[in-house]
């Protein structure tokens, strides 16, 4: 039984199997090329019906679905592109035996570029809404995740190109049905006003992300129309693709117009980032955009410190992405072999985080790779050949589109940049601070666009926030407390210093939590190795804990699916860190949690903080400032059990003390290796026992806290064994909370199932653990 094309455009919602349907046809092609294989019969042209379409055998059931006829597939053939036409024709060693008569074929290259190509005198205009059933699969299969849809495609077996036609053999039917119907699952047609190509409608599909998020709506279009965009919106919404999908859009413009073959390779973009967790994870975000299967993905190379230069300077060689953080990148730049000359020709400068890219502290490497960048004269020894870049090519500002997103950006310069700001002073000469920064960034246009989708919230709308006031001596015992009370749930803990995540991660994990530290200290594969643990921990549709305790290197971009809460242990040093370390919950639409632990001297300025998060929203919203602090937020304190935590602190201090002893003695040991490095090199004797008396015999700043460690040092294995033992028996016994048979454990209770139980029992929920798991609070 044959259907026949009929002409309309493409449906959206096919478009994702169909991009793919094309590749796999592109593939076949591949393989069998005759150019590249001379050895091989010549392959002459032919209609896409004299093509030798193999049947498929169908399975009784599927006899007549919803006029899903059959399948057919083809080997052996190549799909060819005319450059200067857009024709595409198709040669095969193969023709069919002479076509029966019901046998035609109609699944074929889909857009309007393919046209011509199915015969020459044909023109292909799509499939008709009754055709529209064949391309749809039985029925919708379950979600899947980015990350399976991935795993899926990687997978899948050589390509082959199926049509509709009679029975054939029922497995590879099946194979291809479920193929197909992974790419149809998700329908993407909410994306259809932004008017992206097919490949990338399959990439969305595969992605499951079925509609464009608020700044992505008003940002790709923009960007796609080549202007240059500051973008800002809150934390966890979709920004990473927002400059993706254009970058996407322009690789796949260029590559179908074989504008990037024939010439050396250079990158179309680069993108900077802060820090070297969010530039891998950019890197993973671009890769996943790109592994639909539709299409030959860019390749990225990713520069970051603390993995091998030489490697990464030959991943750079074949770039279509540079992803890189400012200093490796100037390393590498610098290191000259003509690679500011190829990243002279990108066309997307992305800054990622701008306001902490663009900050003091981070920026003079940034200018320097700007400098570098627009460069008109640079110097020839950096190129190759004796070539002089300037003569060749235009001033790359003029190809060069700039995309600059945050969560945060000054308030001035907000208001500025919304056309609100006072008279005088236009942002490319002001030299304010992050003005003037930015007017560095050489924009192509005069006036770039300022896309502001939460001009009211800089937070994430399902964000909740509180406050634990405690002493400041006690804020390990109130972690412990809020982590058991939040049973199974993925938690961030963040501290302002390297030796605070040294300390807590162990006491907690002391305790029996599953705790994993993150800072700038450790080496770079350990900080990814403990991303990636903290990220696999309980992902399940129970979600088993874990908790990463780490210092601000983790407070921006991250993106780590279900954090439920985040807990501010130190408090914030300023007000774009807590919305950033706050932006790691409650992303992409669900809710989460932030915490401050603050001793009593610290909740007034805590409060103030949070206030002014709040306020400054609303004042770069139009909102005058006496307005928005006559509404101004206030954080409200947790109610917290002080009975609950007070029974748990005999085993937070046992914990903390053997995690005391541990640190103590590592130090111990690190001191000891280098004394004695020392002591030989000058030839002399080192007893660790005489120096400890000579310096424990002077007084002065610290002695108090060096005397602690000498006591933890200096405790035997004995002594710790006895202690583990200690803290062994406390952590299986019950926390009585006041109601006879319900008790906390090392095992991390399940409160919402502690809760249940009490409401069922007639007590009232949350009464006795205090309201913190609920945070009790409205709505803000
Ligand atoms: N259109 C979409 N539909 C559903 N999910 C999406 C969509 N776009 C992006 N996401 C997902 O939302 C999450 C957050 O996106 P992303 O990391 O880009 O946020 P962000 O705005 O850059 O956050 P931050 O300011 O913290 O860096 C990611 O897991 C991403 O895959």
């Amino acid at each position: 039984m044959a259907t026949t094309s009929n002409k309309r455009p493409l449906p959206d919602k096919v478009a994702a199997m169909k991009a793919k349907k094309r590749q796999k046809l592109d593939h076949s092609g591949d393989q069998t090329h005759s150019a590249a294989n001379p050895k091989k019969k010549a392959k002459t042209a032919s209609r896409v019906d004299d093509l030798a379409w193999k049947d498929i055998s169908m399975p009784d059931r599927m006899e007549d679905y919803e006029g899903f006829f059959g399948l057919e597939e083809v080997d052996g053939v190549d799909v060819v592109k005319d450059a200067s036409s857009g024709q595409i024709s198709f040669l095969s060693q193969n023709e069919k035996a002479p076509p029966q008569a019901d046998a035609k074929t109609d699944e074929t290259p889909d857009d309007g570029a393919n046209d011509q190509a199915l015969n020459g005198d044909e023109e292909w205009f799509g499939f008709d809404d009754a055709d529209q059933d064949i391309s749809e699969p039985p029925a919708p299969k379950p979600k899947k995740s980015a990350k399976s849809a991935r795993e899926g495609s990687k997978a899948k077996t050589a390509p082959k190109v199926s049509t509709t036609a009679d029975q054939g053999d029922a497995t590879a039917a099946f194979e291809l049905l479920a193929e197909n119907a992974d790419a149809v699952e998700t329908d993407v047609s909410a994306w259809r006003s932004l008017k992206l190509s097919p490949d990338t409608l399959a990439s969305l599909a595969k992605l499951t992300f079925p509609k464009p998020t608020p700044i992505q709506r008003a940002a790709i279009p923009e960007a796609l129309a080549g202007h240059d965009v500051i973008g800002k919106a809150s934390t966890g919404s979709g920004k990473t693709l927002t400059f993706g999908i254009p970058i996407l859009e322009r690789f796949l413009e260029l590559r179908s117009g074989s504008q990037r073959s024939g010439q050396a390779k250079a990158p179309l973009a680069l993108l900077l980032s802060p820090t070297r967790e969010l530039a891998h994870q950019l890197d993973k975000h671009l890769t996943a955009l790109c592994s639909s299967g539709a299409f030959e993905a860019p390749s990225i190379a990713t520069l970051t410190g603390g993995l091998s230069m030489q490697k990464q300077q030959r991943l750079l060689k074949n770039a279509d992405i540079v992803i890189g953080t400012p200093g490796r990148l100037w390393e590498v730049i610098s290191s000259g072999r003509g690679i500011i000359k190829a990243l002279k020709q990108i066309q997307f400068l992305v800054v990622d985080e701008a306001d902490r890219l663009l900050s003091e502290g981070h920026f003079k490497e940034v200018e320097e790779i700007l400098n570098a960048l627009d460069r008109t004269e640079d110097g020839n020894e950096e190129l190759e050949g004796g070539e002089d870049a300037s003569e060749t090519s235009p001033p790359p500002t003029a190809v060069r589109q700039t995309l600059v997103f945050s969560a945060t950006f000054d308030r001035g310069l907000q208001k500025k940049l919304a056309g609100k700001g006072k008279s005088g002073g236009d942002l490319m000469s002001s030299k304010e601070s992050m003005e003037y920064l930015l007017s560095k960034l050489n924009f192509r246009e005069e006036k770039p666009k300022f896309i502001d989708v939460n001009p009211v919230n800089q937070l994430a709308s399902g964000l909740k926030e509180g406050l634990i006031e405690c002493v400041g001596t006690e804020k390990d015992l109130y972690l412990y407390a809020l982590l058991m009370l939040h049973a199974n749930t993925r938690a961030l803990v963040f501290t302002n210093s390297i030796d605070a995540v040294r300390r807590i991660t162990p006491f907690l994990q002391n305790l029996g939590l599953p705790a994993i530290g993150l800072h700038s200290g450790m080496a770079q594969k350990a900080r990814l190795r403990s991303v990636e643990r903290f990220t696999q921990g309980g992902v399940s549709a129970k979600p088993s804990s874990s908790i990463m305790v780490a210092t601000d290197v983790a407070a921006r971009g991250l993106d780590i699916a279900n954090v439920q809460l985040v807990i501010h242990y130190h408090l914030p040093r300023a007000a774009d860190t807590y919305v950033h370390r706050s932006g790691r919950t409650a992303r992409a639409g669900q809710p989460g949690s932030s915490i401050l632990i603050c001793g009593p001297e610290e909740v007034a300025g805590v409060r103030r903080l949070v206030a002014k998060v709040h306020a400054q929203a609303a004042v770069a919203h139009d909102q005058s400032a006496s307005e928005a602090a006559k509404q101004g937020f206030y954080i409200r304190t947790l109610d917290i059990d002080r009975r609950v935590v007070a029974r748990l602190k005999p085993r937070a201090n046992l914990a903390k003390k053997l995690a005391d002893v541990n640190i103590a003695k590592e130090k111990q040991h690190k001191e000891d290796d280098f004394m004695r490095a020392a002591a030989e090199e000058l030839g002399v004797d080192y007893d660790s026992e005489e120096f400890e008396k000579q310096a424990s015999g002077r007084q002065g700043r610290g002695n108090g806290r060096k005397k602690k460690e000498r006591e933890s040092r200096e405790l035997s294995k004995g002594e710790v064994g006895a202690l583990k033992a200690e803290l062994k028996e406390l952590l299986k016994q019950r926390v009585n909370v006041g109601v006879s048979e319900k008790y906390l454990t090392s095992g991390r209770v399940d409160v919402d199932e502690l809760l249940r139980q009490q409401d069922e029992g007639g007590s009232k929920t949350g009464e006795f653990l205090g309201t913190v798991n609920n945070l009790g609070l409205d709505d803000a």
